[in-house]
């Protein structure tokens, strides 16, 4: 919605106003681009923004200077409301506050980096889907062709092949990946598509904040108004009754109006604990279906493909080699030919089976089938950066501190099969994005940055050699 010329007016004199305030720091500017104004009704001024995370960074952080902007503004005006509008389609980057030692620790939903160019600017974007995750490059293999094929059908037509689809298998088995995917292709398919996807930890705290704050009706609007739901590590809502009650309501609501519903676990249905039977019946209802470890061949294809995803020659005996040395977990595969190529960029050396040797040899000198727990993980990054456990689940932005904490949460989700909400849950209950950032951001300092290279690779040596 265009605002009113008065509407516009008034936001431009507010942000000029505010360009010369000392109390907004330069890492909070960027937020106030990101605000569209709507309108006016009695002496409030009605905000949008395109995500939470903008909408909380205005309420807890920059409230002040901007009411007083309004007062100094408008003598009729004497408060704001900021409306969350997530289809608001956004060219801008969201801004980066993580390495910012005032900032707070969060991200956006999907950090900027994550996202095409072309997803950018040239069409809507339902924020909630990861870019990356397609059909297009999900390797098909014998662990995975029929939860593929169960997939695209559901993509194909919503609602109609099978509802709903119940995909289960282990950790970092490409779960996610193809709920993204549905969600990508049925939008592709079919324009104006309502497409919602959410971990089922997300639709908790969303139930949670909206008994809070008394919006129950605008939550079951979120999640009742969508033609598509695709609900993540179901296995989350053990033993949470009143989400479950819930899910059940919305499941119903939505299965009634023949919209699709997509579900994943870690177990299948029958097997769920911690859930009522109704509940495990309606997952019965569809299709169910598992991912399970891929063979060599498709791990050396997943393999192949990241590598012409990322443009880097790599022989492929050298695929072979990681893909023998990694067996049930493709993000620790992935993982690993992050390590191999990064050891190679930075000592600008060529990718041979040399040097791929030398890396899987530090990482895997130790038994890889050892169960790491977090609480290792925490530890041993604190000793190794001489700051306490404390520090860690803290809340201080130091740099060392901030640093230290990311690869913590790095490798928690590199090495554990715990969710990105339970690590940020671990780490002083930060949300799921500030994990998913951290990781993101790890990943890329591994590749660029020797220090980080090292201390990663040394780090998860001491935790392995732990485990013997
Ligand atoms: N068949 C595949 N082809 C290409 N990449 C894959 C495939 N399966 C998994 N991956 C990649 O492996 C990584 C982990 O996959 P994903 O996050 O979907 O696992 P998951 O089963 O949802 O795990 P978790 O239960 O821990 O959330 C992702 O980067 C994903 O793109």
């Amino acid at each position: 919605m265009a605002p009113d010329t008065r509407t516009g007016q008034l936001w431009s004199s507010v942000l000029t106003t505010l360009e010369g305030d000392a109390r907004i720091p330069p890492s909070l500017r960027g937020f106030l681009d990101l605000v569209e104004p709507q309108g006016v009704m009695g002496s409030v001024l009605y905000l949008e923004v395109p995500n939470d995370l903008t909408r909380d960074m205005l309420e807890q952080r920059l409230r002040v200077p901007i009411t007083d902007s309004l007062v100094d503004n408008a003598v009729d005006i004497a408060s704001f409301k900021i409306v969350v509008n997530l289809e608001l389609e956004r060219e801008e980057p969201l801004p980066d506050v993580i390495d910012d030692p005032t900032a707070e620790p969060v991200v956006s939903p999907i950090p900027s980096f994550e996202r095409e160019p072309s997803e950018q600017s040239s069409r809507r974007v339902d924020s909630r889907l990861n870019p990356k995750y397609v059909f297009d490059n999900f390797v098909i293999g014998g662990s995975n062709r029929f939860a593929h094929a169960a997939a695209l059908a559901v993509a194909e037509t919503p609602a109609k092949a099978y509802n709903p689809l119940f995909i289960y298998g282990d950790s970092g088995l490409g779960k996610t990946h193809l709920l993204h995917a549905i969600g990508h292709y049925a939008e592709g398919m079919y324009p104006g598509i309502r497409v919602r996807y959410v971990s089922s930890e997300e639709f908790t705290n969303d139930f949670i904040n909206s008994i809070a704050n008394n919006l129950n009706q605008s939550f079951q609007q979120r999640y009742r108004e969508v033609d598509v739901l695709l609900i993540d590590d179901i296995q989350f809502l053990r033993g949470k009754e009143s989400t479950q009650e819930a899910f059940f309501h919305t499941f119903n609501t939505l299965h009634d109006h023949n919209k699709q519903v997509v579900i994943t676990s870690d177990v299948a249905p029958k097997l769920l604990q911690g859930f009522e039977a109704r509940m495990v019946s309606r997952f019965e209802w569809g299709l169910i279906t598992d991912v399970t470890a891929p063979d060599l061949e498709t791990r050396i294809a997943i393999l192949r493909k990241k590598a012409e995803a990322e443009r880097i020659q790599i022989p492929p005996e050298v695929l072979s080699v990681i893909a023998d040395k990694v067996q049930s977990n493709i993000r620790e595969l992935e993982g690993t030919l992050i390590r191999v190529t990064a050891f190679a960029s930075l000592n600008r050396l060529p990718v041979t089976m040399d040097l791929a040797q030398t890396v899987l040899k530090d990482l895997f000198s130790f038994d890889e089938e050892a169960v790491v727990s977090p609480s290792d993980i925490i530890s041993h990054t604190a000793a190794y950066f001489r700051l306490t456990v404390e520090d860690l689940h803290g809340s201080s932005r130091s740099q060392t501190i901030a640093l230290a904490r990311q690869i913590a949460m790095y490798l928690c989700r590199e090495m554990t099969s715990m969710s990105l909400p339970k690590i940020g849950q671990l780490f002083g209950n930060r949300d799921h994005t500030t994990v998913m950032y951290a990781n993101k951001k790890i990943e890329k300092l591994i590749q660029e940055r020797r220090s980080v290279y090292t201390q990663v690779t040394e780090l998860t040596s001491r935790i392995r050699q732990q485990q013997r």
